[in-house]
């Protein structure tokens, strides 16, 4: 059965009563705040006097009130709890992946002491002695005192409820389409590799679905312990992935960004089952490779994106990523939002970041002479609908998953955003940043 708790804010501890007994007793002392810093309060300890007045008996409310009018010192008789072992915690730092609100939730001890939390933000866990309530502050940290969040069991306790309570959605995705495609292979006729990489992305990121996912809030992970990394001279690149609504510019500043700097910046090459053509060359342009061949890696999910045109497969596979890295190089990919967890592995290392619009005024006089490639026939500029879509899409995605984003750029006028997401990129490689604990560990 669950006691519910109250705090006193002025000296940071929880409060509540035995109803068997009419024991007042401290439920938790919050880290950072008067009680912890004096060292004089402890979870457990027995409240028998404050300020000479009795407070067994007493309702919780009451000890507040006696506490909130006290002025000056205040002198508590207490009973110190025996059998508390005072731990010293090595704070651990986790990202949260779902949202947190302490006054929507009703199972929480003490909503005062509660703190509200969104996904992606940076907790620093201070206290996890109690099971199902930890104690953590956000990074970077604003305020000395923690506040009180669920537990990641607690956490996954509440997510499979809410998940047997969801309806079940049946929901249908778009196919691929084909005149995309034979728009690829016009531009291949005359265009080299580069605008073949470009095109390639621009297809599946049109193919593909945002809304389904493999990782919806429910049953995911809560926390993800993370530590700060700065990459080694002698370790390969981190991956950065561009990420973003269609039509917001993430192909456009993924070539400028490899125009700038080809020897550093460069793009995986697609697989595809089709035959090589005259002029062309293994490995530069494609992977030429067997149906077969495509099919294997398929089915041992070597694609992050792959798709079919005409009868012959095309698809980006993890290993050309690798390639690029080996190479030294700095690999950037444009991906669909729900490729990301394909690519959070320890090798790549990704560093995602979000392509967002800008305001809708800044929106329609940036866009106003750039052009939108809806099919292999039209090349137009942007219309009212498409300027609406993009903003309407774009919101969907930043909150779904932005709990994988490392930064956010707004793509505003094109040639600063470009100048951001350079300094972004060498941020990402030369300074230390948040990752998952599981990337950082040493080999076995
Ligand atoms: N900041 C900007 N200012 C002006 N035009 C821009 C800007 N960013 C992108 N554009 C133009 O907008 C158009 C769409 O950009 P881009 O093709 O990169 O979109 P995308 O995000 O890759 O979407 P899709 O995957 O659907 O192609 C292009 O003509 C591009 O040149």
């Amino acid at each position: 059965v669950m006691q519910n708790e109250l705090i006193s804010n002025a000296q940071g501890a929880t409060i509540r009563k035995d109803e068997a007994t009419g024991d007042i007793s401290i439920a938790r002392v919050i880290h950072g705040g008067l009680a912890d810093r004096s060292g004089l309060l402890h979870p457990g300890d027995l409240l028998v006097e404050v300020n000479g007045n009795p407070v067994v008996g007493l309702e919780p409310e009451q000890v507040i009130h006696i506490l909130a009018n006290s002025q000056g010192t205040i002198l508590f008789k207490i009973i110190p709890n025996p059998s508390q072992a005072i731990l010293s915690q090595t704070p651990v730092c986790m990202r949260a992946m779902v949202d947190y609100c302490p006054l929507q939730d009703f199972s929480i001890p003490c909503p005062d002491a509660g703190m509200a939390f969104s996904r992606g933000d940076l907790l620093q866990v201070v206290d996890q002695s109690d099971g199902q309530w930890w104690q953590a502050r956000k990074l970077p940290c604003a305020t000395s005192c923690a506040g009180l969040i669920p537990s990641a069991s607690m956490l996954k306790s509440k997510q499979r409820e809410q998940w047997w309570c969801q309806p079940l959605q049946v929901h249908t995705c778009i196919r691929p389409r084909e005149e995309s495609w034979l728009l690829l292979l016009n531009m291949c006729l005359f265009n080299g590799l580069y605008i073949i990489c470009t095109f390639i992305a621009e297809l599946f990121r049109r193919q593909s679905c945002t809304t389904c996912s493999p990782n919806t809030n429910a049953l995911s992970t809560p926390y993800e312990e993370v530590v700060l990394y700065q990459r080694p001279p002698q370790e390969n690149h981190r991956l950065i992935i561009l990420v973003g609504a269609s039509g917001v510019g993430v192909n456009e500043l993924r070539k400028r960004l490899i125009k700038l700097n080809p020897s550093t910046f460069q793009g995986p090459v697609p697989h595809t089952t089709r035959s090589i053509r005259a002029g062309e060359q293994n490995g530069r342009e494609y992977h030429f490779v067997t149906k077969e061949l495509f099919e294997y890696m398929v089915c041992n999910h070597r694609f992050l994106e792959y798709g079919e045109s005409k009868g012959q497969l095309y698809g980006i596979s993890t290993d050309a990523i690798d390639e690029v890295l080996k190479r030294g190089r700095m690999c950037i990919i444009d991906a669909e939002p729900h490729s990301i967890q394909l690519l959070r592995t320890k090798k790549f290392k990704p560093y995602v970041i979000f392509i967002k619009p800008p305001s809708p005024d800044r929106l329609r006089e940036t866009r106003r002479d750039a052009r939108i490639i809806t099919n292999y026939a039209i090349n137009r500029v942007f219309s009212e609908e498409d300027f609406a879509e993009l903003e309407e899409t774009s919101k969907p995605i930043e909150a779904k998953y932005k709990q994988f984003f490392d930064s956010v750029l707004v793509n505003d006028d094109l040639q600063d955003a470009c100048i951001e997401l350079c300094s972004i990129i060498q941020q990402a490689q030369d300074e230390p940043q948040w990752i998952p604990v599981s990337w950082g560990r040493a080999e076995d």
